[in-house]
């Protein structure tokens, strides 16, 4: 769909805002949500998308205009997000994503509340800028193929068409991001070399460049006076993420013939929930493994086999094969971004072009330290850049060719025009010279110089594995990666992370860094850093050293930082390290640590048969003393070592306790696996007695180990209250709410069945039922406190895991303060409440956890 901007009448501004008024009528911007754009534009789920799409129109226009009419790119696209989020990314006239500092504009527009805000907000941005919005504009948009994206392109298309005809548009339909950029660059590029703009036109063009690099030997063909250029290739499997790729490479494969024959895999694009699900790039990257559908085909069983997988939009590719047949091996963007710099740079050699055009290889801190030391060992230059491509690109253009490539295989191959036009006015001087050089242009043919492209990597890989005659164990041979691992932490609030050098270092909160640092050197070849997300609300920590071993220590220290900074005012301008605190604070000599039993059925409490327990951190020494002490009491059992070892309740909480109390190495620990507490007082007393020699001492410290409500049918446990209020003392972040207690009033369904709309939503329910629980047990050494702590379990049957322990330690708080002035003053104090996920129907599942400290004293 197209119109023309020709002739375009004057444009009456105040219509033109009531009819943006109008329109942005219909796409009313959800209460409650704000909206960023970041690294990759907006994301989130589709269906709150469509105020936000249609903002975009707006701004797209005004770029253009900003650029005088050229043409500016709009893709409805959540890449390899799940299938039911979406997003919309807008890419500048070069075929570029959005200049950074129009990020924030994009974020303004998309967070006005109403239609007058938003027509009041885009003419303020028009005058700051200097914009005449009577001006021409083109804008070309295209969506993948999640089901939400036919609804935003009309929530688009209405914001475009409120500017009548001097806004030209092009709808290019369903494709990839990496085709909607390279028709954004081809639609301004008026010298017309780039290519035709349209989808078709990057077909040709990109089949006519690999047939330029790959020479047929069909029948009757003899010229193979390439090195190792030799086709048709061997079959390859391609795992289209169920995503838009699967199209694009069936064109595609139109135009090469047999030259390489794929295999597509995953190429389902009308059923439901299949796109990115257990498939695609993302899903091989951060999985380490095949997708469950490659696996099964078996087109990988071979070990001379090599498969390639897309992401939702083919903006990102990965590599993969078995090695021997049979162990996965990634073949990831560094490794592609090694395999890639290094040919091309043959290449220039070979065309006798070293001094005039220098390659560089453009990295994030995610690139493993093996590709880095690598390439650099091959005299190569390497730099180092914030993530998100945008920052990438920019840098991969301070080279003559500049190789850049995210190790999450998102990247490509900048060419400059200095390098372009330098080849092709070099006269060659030997035939090997001349080739080097018609390759090195078919190679900036070849390779989407707009954005990285899933399509056109994996066409670039196979050329230089033709090209050599590798194999891709033969490709893998070059480094090996260091053992590493990349996890995210959830933190209040990710905005406090700053970083500096590239996000290889925090600047704050303040503390964290050099903790993180003194963990790193601890390791041989260790390197570790914590960044907040720009596209998720979490922060993320990695950490990559020489062995596994020594990886999972590092990472376990840089994560436990990155955890405790969370439960810390870190937005005080002078952060106290936790840690620094409770070394302050607390400096026990002993840890009582009392964890549930899981596995086996036990009367009363169990012992260790172990002196020490292991943790990537170091060791934890048992007090065997007081083991014995207990033993001899007659009144504990034994745990056998696989009891002991399997036994999570405890050993969850090792790392914590090791790190907590690192360079320490004079307190012991007293684990005690807790079964069915005795029934019968003489019993419990005697317990209690023997525990509260431990518990009168300064130097001891007790932990209770337990989570909250296991709600759902997984769990056999499925209570719902249908009127539950807010709790009457909601535990952060629970906000505060007006409820009032009253269990008598509440109707109590032992199973859920149904909800109606008026009944309150299941989460709120097991909120409600794991608040009464924890108000019981806020004074503990209050008459009654273990009768009814025992009548609300059995009332709500609450999947507690820890009650047990939770009894033991009622019991034996009763014992030592039962009937003293002091009981006054023993109380809970809860700091944080949570839920696994939000129930709202049958299928639903959750679990809760709560974290309090007894208070002893006033
Ligand atoms: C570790 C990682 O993979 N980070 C990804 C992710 O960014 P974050 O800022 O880490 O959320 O999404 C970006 C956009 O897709 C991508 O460019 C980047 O590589």
């Amino acid at each position: 769909m197209s119109s023309s901007a020709a002739a375009a009448p004057p444009v009456d501004h105040t219509q033109l805002f009531d009819r943006i008024a109008a329109a942005a009528k219909n796409y009313p911007k959800p209460a409650d949500v704000k909206f960023g754009y970041g690294t990759a534009g907006f994301r989130t789920l589709g269906k709150r998308l469509p105020s936000v799409i249609f903002s975009v129109g707006l701004l797209a226009v005004l770029r253009s205009q900003r650029f005088h009419g050229k043409a500016i790119g709009v893709m409805v696209t959540a890449s390899h997000n799940p299938e039911a989020d979406n997003g919309v990314k807008l890419v500048d006239p070069a075929g570029e994503m959005l200049e950074q500092s129009w990020e924030a504009y994009a974020t303004t527009l998309a967070n006005c509340a109403s239609p007058a805000e938003l027509v009041e907000a885009y003419k303020q941005l028009a005058q700051q800028l200097h914009i005449n919005i009577g001006a021409p504009a083109s804008v070309v948009y295209a969506a993948d193929t999640r089901p939400s994206s036919p609804e935003l392109i009309k929530a688009l298309e209405a914001a475009l068409a409120a500017f009548g005809d001097h806004v030209k548009t092009n709808n290019i339909g369903v494709t990839t991001t990496p085709i909607l950029h390279y028709v954004v660059k081809a639609t301004n590029d008026t010298t017309g070399e780039y290519g035709e703009p349209t989808i078709e036109g990057y077909q040709k063009k990109t089949a006519a460049a690999f047939k330029t690099l790959i020479v047929s030997t069909s029948p009757g063909t003899t010229d193979l006076t390439e090195q190792g250029n030799r086709g048709p290739l061997k079959p390859l499997p391609v795992d289209c993420a169920n995503g838009v790729g699967a199209l694009s490479l069936a064109d595609f494969a139109k135009h090469i013939g047999d030259l390489l024959p794929f295999k597509p895999l995953n190429t389902q694009l009308n059923k439901e929930g299949v796109l990115n699900y257990q498939c695609g790039a993302d899903y091989v990257k951060t999985k380490q493994q095949l997708p469950p559908s490659v696996a099964e085909s078996g087109l990988l069983n071979h070990p001379d086999n090599r498969g390639a997988s897309f992401d939702g939009d083919a903006d990102r590719l990965i590599y993969y094969y078995l090695k021997g047949g049979k162990s996965f091996r990634l073949l990831d963007g560094d490794k592609i971004a090694v395999l890639a710099a290094l040919f091309i740079g043959d290449l220039v050699t070979r065309a006798k072009l070293t001094d005039k055009i220098q390659v560089g290889v453009v990295q994030t801190a995610y690139a493993n330290g093996s590709s880095t030391k690598f390439i650099k060992s091959r005299n190569i230059p390497v730099t180092c850049t914030a993530t998100g491509v945008k920052h990438l690109h920019h840098a991969a253009l301070n080279y003559d060719i500049g190789v850049y490539f995210e190790a999450n295989g998102h990247g490509t191959v900048l060419f400059s025009d200095d390098t372009i036009a330098t080849l092709k006015k070099t006269e060659p001087e030997s035939p090997d010279q001349d080739r080097a050089i018609k390759h090195l242009i078919a190679l900036s043919e070849l390779i989407n110089q707009a954005v990285g492209d899933a399509l056109s990597d994996m066409l670039l890989v196979e050329v230089v594995l033709a090209h050599r005659g590798w194999s891709a164990e033969e490709w893998d041979a070059g480094y090996e990666d260091l053992p590493n691992r990349l996890v995210k932490v959830e933190v209040p609030d990710r905005h406090i992370f700053h970083t500096t050098d590239a996000e290889r270092k925090l600047t704050s909160p303040v503390g964290l860094q050099a903790r993180i640092d003194e963990a790193v050197l601890k390791v041989e070849q260790g390197r570790s850093f914590v960044r907040p997300s720009g596209t998720e609300d979490c922060v993320r920590v990695y950490a990559e050293a020489a062995t596994s071993s020594a990886v999972d220590s590092a990472h376990l220290r840089a994560e436990l930082e990155s955890y405790l900074a969370k439960v810390t005012p870190l937005s005080s301008p002078s952060f106290n390290p936790p840690v620094a605190n409770a070394k302050a604070v607390i400096a026990p000599k002993r840890i009582v640590l009392l964890g549930p039993s899981h596995h086996v059925h036990l009367a009363g409490i169990a012992l260790s048969p172990f002196a020490a327990y292991g943790t990537p951190l170091g060791d934890i020494p048992l007090d065997l003393d007081a083991i014995d002490e207990l033993r001899r009491t007659r009144l504990f059992s034994e745990m056998s070592p696989g009891v002991d070892e399997d036994e999570h309740s405890l050993e969850m909480h090792l790392p914590y306790i090791r790190h907590i109390f690192q360079g320490r190495d004079d307190f012991k620990l007293l684990p005690l696996l807790v079964g069915h507490p005795p029934s019968d007082k003489a019993n419990r007393d005697a317990v209690s007695g023997a525990l509260a020699k431990y518990w009168a001492d300064d130097e001891t410290f007790f932990v209770i180990s337990s989570d909250f409500c296991h709600w759902g049918t997984r769990f056999s446990h499925t209570p719902y209250y249908p009127a539950a209020p807010d709790p009457p003392v909601p535990v952060p972040p629970v906000p505060a709410g007006p409820g009032v207690a009253n269990n008598g009033q509440l109707e109590f369904v032992r199973r859920y069945v149904s909800q109606t709309k008026k009944d309150a939503p299941i989460w709120k329910s097991i909120q409600y039922m794991d608040h009464e629980g924890m108000d019981l047990l806020r004074a503990p050494a209050r008459k009654g406190a273990v009768e009814e702590w025992e009548a609300y379990l059995s009332r709500t049957k609450n999947t507690i895991c820890g009650r047990n322990p939770i009894t033991v330690l009622l019991n034996l708080v009763q014992y030592v303060y039962a009937g003293q002035h002091a009981a006054d003053y023993v109380h809970f104090v809860f700091v944080r409440y949570e839920q696994s996920s939000r129930c709202t129907n049958i299928r639903d599942s959750s679990v809760s956890y709560v974290s309090g400290v007894l208070r002893p004293s006033p």
